[in-house]
């Protein structure tokens, strides 16, 4: 039996369906013969691994526990009374995750798998990456900072996988590789990539509020933990980002023109999560409301539009047909269109959920399942 030993940073919505799709699908991978091991978790506060790295795991029991705790918003210092495990508080955690990252990378190979969604994991990931370690990646964060990053992450190519940060669990970054190891050239990316903004539109064209639409987006596992990452065009300014990389261009994002749903003021240096859902966004209801009935009175529908071509590389928002490709999407669905050589009169396109713990873990998952080969 295959041994893929890995270490989850991140034990939210999407760390924690991760822990439990790994636990459900065991008897389908052992008939592949494939094993995953688990020998840490950890979370903003504290690091939970098993006493053991290079033979152990935390068994199943522990990771429904860990789980448990976790989604009732306990810390994973809880869990030191339970099982054959060390517990790490915040300032020994990385460099105990270092010390792991060395042993057992050189030994059988680990995956160190980032759902966070932080940029704190940045410096661990650049440097485990020598270490003999695979990366999969739920978090935009690492491959959107600095272009020094993003290059050493790539040091080892077949090394990294990050399906889940374009899309969730929808195949978009593993069609745009095949198409580009097989030489075809892309000239256009256009889509709908935000699962939360489409929610958002597609709920207020029912009549619904923004408030009280992102609220329940937030509950549905959509949004970032801070929706306003959603609501600025962040966050699909950073999906941009990874894509046009992904076709080669060398920039950041300061050349991403972002649009933002709300004023600078309602941001994260002038009020807290809580406060903009409980006060700020109400503010914005009729605005947005009104830009809604607007576009519909011509037969029309708003829509985040990202667009990549040639320098070109935007995020906002677009007044488009409602029969068209992207004003017929409902609910948390992504669209992309891609346009190259092989496909310039017809786009391929790519379509589906494109936001959701269930869908982006599977996304994970299917990455891990992926680099197999490497662990020996
Ligand atoms: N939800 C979705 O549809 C999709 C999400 N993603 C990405 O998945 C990632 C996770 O999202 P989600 O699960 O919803 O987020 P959550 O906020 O639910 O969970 C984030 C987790 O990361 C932990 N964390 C924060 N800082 C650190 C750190 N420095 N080191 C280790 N762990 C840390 C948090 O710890 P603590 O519990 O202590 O707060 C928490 O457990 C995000 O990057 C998101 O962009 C990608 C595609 C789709
Ligand atoms: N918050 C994101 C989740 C996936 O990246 C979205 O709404 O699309």
């Amino acid at each position: 039996m295959k041994k893929i030993a890995l270490l989850l940073m991140g034990c939210g919505g999407v760390g924690r369906q991760l822990l439990h799709h790994i636990v459900s699908c065991r008897s389908l991978h052992a008939k592949k013969g494939v094993h995953l091991r688990v020998v840490g978790v950890c979370d903003s506060k504290s690091l939970v691994v098993t006493s053991d790295v290079l033979t152990g795991e935390l068994d199943d029991a522990f990771l429904s526990e860990l789980c448990r705790l976790k989604s009732n918003g306990s810390s994973l210092s809880s869990l030191s009374d339970f099982g054959e495990c060390r517990v790490y508080a915040n300032s020994e955690s990385n460099n105990t995750i270092l010390e792991i990252a060395a042993l057992v990378g050189k030994s059988t190979g680990l995956a160190f798998v980032d759902c966070s969604a932080s940029s704190e994991t940045i410096g661990l990931i650049t440097q485990v990456v020598d270490l003999g370690c695979c990366i999969v990646l739920a978090n935009k964060k690492p491959l959107t900072s600095r272009t020094e990053d993003y290059e050493k992450l790539f040091s080892y190519p077949r090394y990294i996988r990050h399906e889940s940060t374009v899309g969730a669990g929808l195949p978009v970054i593993a069609s745009l590789n095949r198409m580009l190891s097989s030489g075809d050239t892309i000239h256009r990316i256009t889509g709908s990539l935000s699962g939360t903004l489409g929610y958002v539109m597609s709920e207020i064209e029912r009549g619904k509020r923004l408030s009280d639409v992102v609220k329940a987006a937030k509950s549905l596992g959509f949004t970032e933990p801070d929706p306003r990452d959603d609501l600025s065009g962040m966050d699909v300014g950073r999906k941009a980002l990874i894509l046009a990389r992904l076709l080669g261009r060398h920039i950041d994002m300061d050349s991403i023109k972002i649009e933002s749903l709300y004023p600078k003021e309602m941001g994260p240096d002038f009020m807290s999560v809580e406060e903009f859902l409980d006060n700020g966004i109400l503010l914005l209801d009729n605005d947005v409301q009104e830009r809604v009935k607007k576009a519909s009175m011509n037969g029309n529908v708003l829509r985040y539009v990202c667009v990549i071509e040639g320098t070109r590389c935007e995020v906002g928002i677009q007044e488009l047909p409602n029969n068209s490709a992207l004003g017929r999407l409902r609910g948390s669905d992504n669209v992309l269109e891609i346009y190259s050589r092989c496909y310039s009169e017809q786009p391929l396109v790519i379509q589906g959920a494109g936001a959701g713990n269930d869908t982006t873990a599977a996304g994970v998952l299917a990455d891990i399942l992926d680099i197999q080969d490497l662990f020996s």
